[in-house]
């Protein structure tokens, strides 16, 4: 159900769901958003576009890491800014790289701190932690050290640390970038049997394509949005009539 361009009307209060009012946000030099408006509601949805566009940035914003210059961002109705202490329980963010998110040695370390927010002893969180991996068949995994694993099991640990939390929400940043195929196929199998809203960032279209809404961001404003086979097509197209880059220099740096 669509409101404004960009946005989109929320049916139920209670429904998991990002609302952006105007959001300006600048780092460092760069202005990233410009009054960005945009409502985000339904259960699975894909944000693509080039390196650069603001999709990290985005997902910066909706779990309290940036704060908006301007404007206002709200999670299921929450005010980031003003209700942090709310924010574990309502969404959960996996880093595009692992080593920016994972800060425990070992994984049932790991596991048991995102379960810190709910108030549990941490006996009893490392008990959850074992008891969650052993149910996903990775009990030896629980005292493995973090650093010996290669960077897609590290990915893997961070997709779990989500799982385990629990969050209203998940935003998955990248999250296909370095998994091998078995990887693929299990964390596409785990988006789709998840109970929670998942918004994911990706460029590997054939990840977003079958979802209901794409969100394709460009330099920080939405140029796509709708059903993901449209939008995903619509950015194919327009990445096709580009002038084919002579380096790998990105287009906002040739200028
Ligand atoms: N730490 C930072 N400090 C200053 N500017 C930054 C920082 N990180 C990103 N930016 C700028 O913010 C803009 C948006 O970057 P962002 O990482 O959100 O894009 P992205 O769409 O996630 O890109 P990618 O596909 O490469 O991951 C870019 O212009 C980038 O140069």
């Amino acid at each position: 159900m669509r409101g404004e361009p960009g946005t989109f009307l929320v049916d139920s209060a209670s429904a998991p769901h990002v609302q952006l009012d105007q959001v300006t946000l600048r780092r460092g030099i760069t202005t990233v958003f410009q009054g960005l408006s945009l409502t985000l509601a339904e259960p699975r949805i894909g944000l693509i576009g080039d390196n650069g566009a603001g999709k990290s940035s985005l997902f910066r914003l909706i779990c309290g890491l940036e704060t908006a210059d301007a404007g206002s961002v709200a999670v299921c109705g929450h005010d980031v800014r003003k209700d942090r202490a709310k924010l574990p329980a309502l969404v959960g963010l996996m880093f595009q790289n692992p080593d920016d998110q994972i800060i425990f040695p070992t994984v049932v370390e790991e596991l048991a701190f995102s379960l810190s927010p709910s108030g549990i002893s941490r006996k009893e969180a490392r008990a959850r932690a074992s008891a969650f991996l052993a149910a996903r068949g990775l009990t030896a995994w629980a005292d493995r050290a973090v650093e010996g694993l290669s960077q897609g099991q590290r990915q893997h640990v961070c997709l779990l640390a989500l799982l385990i939390a629990a969050p209203r929400i998940l935003l998955l940043d990248e999250p296909f970038a370095s998994l091998d195929l078995p990887g693929q196929a299990s964390l596409a199998a785990d988006i789709d049997a998840s109970a929670q809203q998942v918004i994911v960032s990706t460029h590997v279209l054939a990840h977003v394509r079958h979802f209901d809404r794409v969100v394709w961001l460009d330099r920080g404003a939405v140029k796509g949005d709708g059903p993901g086979a449209e939008v995903c097509a619509a950015y194919e197209a327009d990445v096709a009539a580009r002038p084919r880059r002579m380096n790998s220099v990105p287009a906002e740096m040739a200028s």
